[in-house]
């Protein structure tokens, strides 16, 4: 399970207030697409959830919990630019997701550990499609595969929550097609709790189980920076089946 309280969650830099009085409720398995224009803190919104950022005021739970204060395997993270390094193959990128997370000290696993985490590696890059390419480095693949190392590196670490920054932005329409039928089969089969930021907005109803739009409502024109967005609108599509079958209130 992995329910989000988020309590009138505050977020300024110096003067300039980003968020302002946001609060939400998310039940566990929740797809959310967050919209907005541009620069209202959406991004900001998902670093908070990861505890990038300390929030100026309020609090996000999960499933009643206060966040730890480090960024956690719990969550996941896919970003529009890729995370991959350049010298290391797709299987090597994605193992060693797996080696930061199980021994952070050394960054490296040895012997039966080791042996487990391959195969727990292998099998996620045959969930998203990349097994013939385990052994290419990421400038030998396309767009689309670059972003299913993306996906990968995050799901290794069977994370309950999958927060996702304008994933597909950057991808044709028919790559952006099949990456659509990717995350929605892989959300269907982990029942992770998803948070994707889209300028799409078609994207965001089609995938999203719930539409968050953030914008200001308070404006002053002499201080602009002096109030920020909140949720102006938070909607449960509640007439897609799989909402019913997969979150849980
Ligand atoms: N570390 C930071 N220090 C100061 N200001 C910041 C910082 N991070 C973000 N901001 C400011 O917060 C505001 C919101 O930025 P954010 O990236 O969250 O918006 P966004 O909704 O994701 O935008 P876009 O849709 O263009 O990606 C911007 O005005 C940005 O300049």
């Amino acid at each position: 399970m992995s329910r989000v309280t988020v309590d009138n969650l505050w977020m300024e830099y110096g003067e300039q207030v980003v968020l302002e009085r946001v609060s939400l409720e998310i039940p566990s398995g929740e797809f959310c697409a967050l919209v907005g224009p541009s620069g209202c803190g959406k991004t900001t919104f998902l670093r908070l959830l990861l505890a990038m950022e300390r929030p100026t005021k309020g609090s996000i739970r999960i499933d009643g919990q206060p966040l730890a204060r480090e960024p956690g395997p719990d969550r996941g993270v896919v970003f529009q630019r890729y995370s991959a390094y350049a010298h290391l193959t797709v299987e090597e990128n994605v193992v060693l997701g797996l080696e930061f997370a199980r021994a952070p000290l050394l960054g490296r696993l040895f012997g039966a550990k080791k042996r487990q985490a391959l195969d727990e590696v292998r099998a996620t890059i045959d969930a998203v499609g990349l097994d013939h390419a385990r052994t290419k480095y990421p400038a030998e693949l396309s767009g689309g595969m670059q972003q299913r190392l993306s996906i990968a590196q995050a799901l290794v670490r069977k994370p309950r929550i999958l927060l996702m920054d304008e994933p597909f932005g950057a991808l044709d329409p028919g790559t952006k097609a099949q990456m659509h039928d990717l995350v929605r089969q892989l959300w269907r089969a982990e029942k992770m709790t998803v948070f994707m930021v889209t300028h799409d907005i078609q994207e965001g109803f089609g995938l999203g189980t719930r539409v968050l739009a953030f914008d200001k409502v308070r404006h002053d024109p002499d201080a602009p920076e002096a109030y920020g967005a909140t949720i102006t609108l938070n909607l449960p599509l509640d007439d897609k089946p799989e909402r019913a079958e997969i979150v849980h209130a």
